[in-house]
């Protein structure tokens, strides 16, 4: 592990403090500074499916956000694919996509995924057939040519991922992209993301409430506790490649679901965790 290029995300020793509302200067816990990560360090290789869960506040979503580049940490390093997170954005290294499939209404489905291309000024030719392509991928060539508001939630959201994806990105950031959606599609949209991840050979960092959604998807699962926001575990999820609809019912995932929520709770699971969800 020396070379840091060979990783596609690599978090050393990252802190990040929030200053307190009405104290600039704030220094202390005391005074209202929420250090909502605390020394925090995490690696993801190429192609693999990292997923961040714990209680709400334990710093998931500012964690992804310093690897977009969103946000700096206060002190530590973050790098991706061996380059400043910085470098990586307007490389167009990674795609984001977040809970609200965020589509522009005023364009159709295949305008909205082709956005990133035309900003990028790819040629016409290039993006019609970059297009296409994401549009089969998600299983929605029938609807390039509608609106946002004409489809389902769960079609939208596919529309999101395809839309990240145009740029062939080698790594994706998903903030609870799921979130908003019913249990089925919910768990459709995970098994198509499982086989797009499989097609595109991308690492995804993956922030979710949901426990067997993080085991469903994961070769890690990164469980984090709030106050600071740290790591406390990293549960490894050895289900291998082959993940059909059979394996929500498999013994192994079982097993998974129960480590993580153990590592969560601490063993045996007492309590219910705020802002984690057991389905
Ligand atoms: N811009 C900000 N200004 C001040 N405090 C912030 C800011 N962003 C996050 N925080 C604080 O940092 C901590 C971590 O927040 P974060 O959103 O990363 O948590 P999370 O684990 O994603 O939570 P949730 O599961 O509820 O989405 C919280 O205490 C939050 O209030």
């Amino acid at each position: 592990m020396t070379d840091s290029s060979q990783h596609a995300v690599e978090i050393v020793g990252v802190t990040k403090t929030f200053a307190g509302t009405g104290s600039k200067r704030a220094k202390s816990q005391g005074d209202g500074t929420v250090v909502a990560l605390d020394d925090v360090s995490l690696t993801v290789s190429p192609g693999e499916f990292v997923s961040l869960i714990g209680p709400s506040g334990c710093g998931k979503s500012t964690l992804l956000r310093l690897i977009g580049d969103l946000d700096e940490p206060t002190a530590g390093t973050v790098s991706v694919f061996g380059k400043t997170a910085r470098q990586a954005r307007i490389d167009q290294d990674y795609g984001i996509a977040f809970q609200s499939a965020g589509l522009l209404p005023w364009r159709s489905v295949a305008a909205n995924i082709e956005l990133p291309l035309a900003l990028h000024r790819f040629g016409a030719r290039e993006r019609r057939d970059r297009v296409a392509e994401l549009l089969s991928l998600v299983g929605l060539s029938d609807f390039g040519d509608k609106y946002p508001e004409q489809l389902s939630g769960g079609m939208q959201q596919r529309v999101a991922i395809a839309r990240s994806l145009a740029e062939k990105p080698r790594l994706l950031l998903m903030d609870e992209p799921f979130g908003a959606l019913d249990e089925m599609t919910r768990e459709r949209m995970q098994s198509e993301l499982v086989r797009i991840c499989a097609e595109t050979g991308a690492a995804v960092v993956f922030v979710t409430h949901s426990i067997p959604e993080a085991v469903f998807l994961s070769d890690r699962v990164v469980v984090m506790s709030p106050r600071p926001g740290r790591i406390r575990e990293i549960v490894p999820v050895a289900l291998g490649d082959d993940r059909g609809e059979l394996l929500r019912e498999d013994s192994r995932f079982f097993a998974g679901v129960t480590a993580v929520r153990e590592a969560l709770h601490g063993a045996p699971a007492a309590s219910a965790v705020r802002g984690v969800e057991s389905r």
